[in-house]
């Protein structure tokens, strides 16, 4: 089966923001429920931008260790389509929202990354991104995608360092089922840059037939 690779467009943090990347075509949107990033945004926030989206773009709510009592209040509050986990949660707690969710994995060396797959399996996809001591993500660093399983039981979204400059070159490698940035789309940190997210889609573009 030829398949298009999806792209998620993470830290959306203002309106306009979110119809650039519509306007260029991405797939999904990430909000960061999470203070500590600098992308993080707040109820209200997330309100706004996710009721500004034209339809069939996929909202994702995006979390770190947190609360069941937060993840629930975000969902009575904003209409989040998936849910991203980027801390340490076990699968008994994602999927307790009955909603679909992502796990992200922290890609360190050696790691054994189909057995902890095999821990996800309620899960709809696995984000794979990098590992860096005290940062959950949100990084901008590639990791080795050498450690990647060339083939995983769920559908991989590859995260970490991505830009329009090696983007294709690691849709080439990795064959994912799609591929998330943030950093390499921004001009600050939490702002995005339309010319980039539009160069970003075009090169996902020009590799993205892809055979599953
Ligand atoms: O963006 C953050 O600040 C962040 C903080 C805590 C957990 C996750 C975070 N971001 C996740 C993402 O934006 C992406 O899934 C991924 O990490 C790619 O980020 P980048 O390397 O900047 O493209």
């Amino acid at each position: 089966m030829n398949q298009r690779v999806r792209v998620k467009i993470c830290g959306i943090t203002r309106v306009v923001d979110a119809e650039a990347v519509v306007n260029a075509g991405a797939d999904a949107i990430g909000l960061v429920f999470y203070e500590q990033s600098p992308r993080a945004v707040n109820i209200q926030q997330a309100a706004a931008i996710a009721a500004s989206l034209s339809p069939f773009i996929t909202t994702v709510g995006l979390f770190v260790n947190a609360a069941t009592e937060f993840v629930q209040q975000v969902l009575t509050e904003v209409p989040l389509g998936l849910l991203q986990f980027h801390g340490d949660e076990s699968e008994a707690f994602c999927q307790q929202f009955n909603k679909p969710y992502i796990k992200a994995l922290r890609v360190r060396e050696g790691m054994d990354i189909n057995r902890i797959i095999g821990q996800y399996k309620s899960a709809a996809g696995i984000l794979l991104d990098s590992y860096r001591p005290g940062i959950p993500g949100g990084t901008g660093e590639t990791f080795n995608w050498q450690c990647i399983p060339a083939h995983p039981s769920k559908p991989i979204i590859l995260a970490g360092g991505l830009s329009a400059d090696n983007v294709a070159m690691a849709i080439q490698q990795v064959k994912p089922f799609a591929v998330d940035v943030s950093g390499g789309v921004e001009q600050a940190k939490g702002i995005k840059d339309p010319a980039k997210i539009n160069a970003f889609i075009r090169e996902v573009a020009s590799v993205s037939t892809i055979q599953c």
